[in-house]
């Protein structure tokens, strides 16, 4: 099983998506940005430099939500988030077709890579339980 760091960054009241590129796997789709936890790394050192590496942002994560294992067609992935605080830097696209900024209303709107739709309803959750 591959294991996978996503990163749900926040910034006043929205939240960063990137839209994976072309030539990616789950191309076009949508994603909390991240990738593979390396051998001997911790997940969210994992994290921070995924999101430096893709975005050129530094970012904090503080709280793991829960891990969602999904089979995709040819490997299974355990896809596990993190509420990360937003700690500077300008986005750049370094690996991804695009990103936005969005209001928690509006992530059901995305067409999102399968593994992420329970994450999305578990963030969904985490915000209602804040107002
Ligand atoms: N980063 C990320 N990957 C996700 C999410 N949801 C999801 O199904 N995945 C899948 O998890 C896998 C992670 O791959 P990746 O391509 O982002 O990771 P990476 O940068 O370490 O990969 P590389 O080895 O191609 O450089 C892909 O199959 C991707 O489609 C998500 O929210 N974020």
């Amino acid at each position: 099983m591959i294991k996978v760091v996503c990163a749900i960054v926040e910034q006043y009241d929205r939240v960063l998506l990137t839209q994976r590129s072309e030539q990616m796997r789950e191309g076009l789709l949508w994603e909390f940005p991240g990738g593979k936890v390396e051998p001997h790394e911790t997940e969210k050192n994992s994290l921070v430099r995924e999101i430096k590496e893709e975005l050129a942002i530094e970012v904090q994560p503080y709280k793991r939500l829960q891990p969602i294992i999904h089979p995709y067609p040819n490997y299974t992935i355990e896809l596990i988030p993190y509420l990360c605080k937003f700690n500077g830097g300008v986005v750049q696209l370094l690996e991804h077709k695009t990103y936005h900024w969005v209001l928690p209303e509006d992530l059901p709107n995305y067409s999102w890579c399968p593994a992420d739709v329970p994450i999305v309803e578990e963030y969904l959750q985490v915000c209602r339980s804040r107002q």
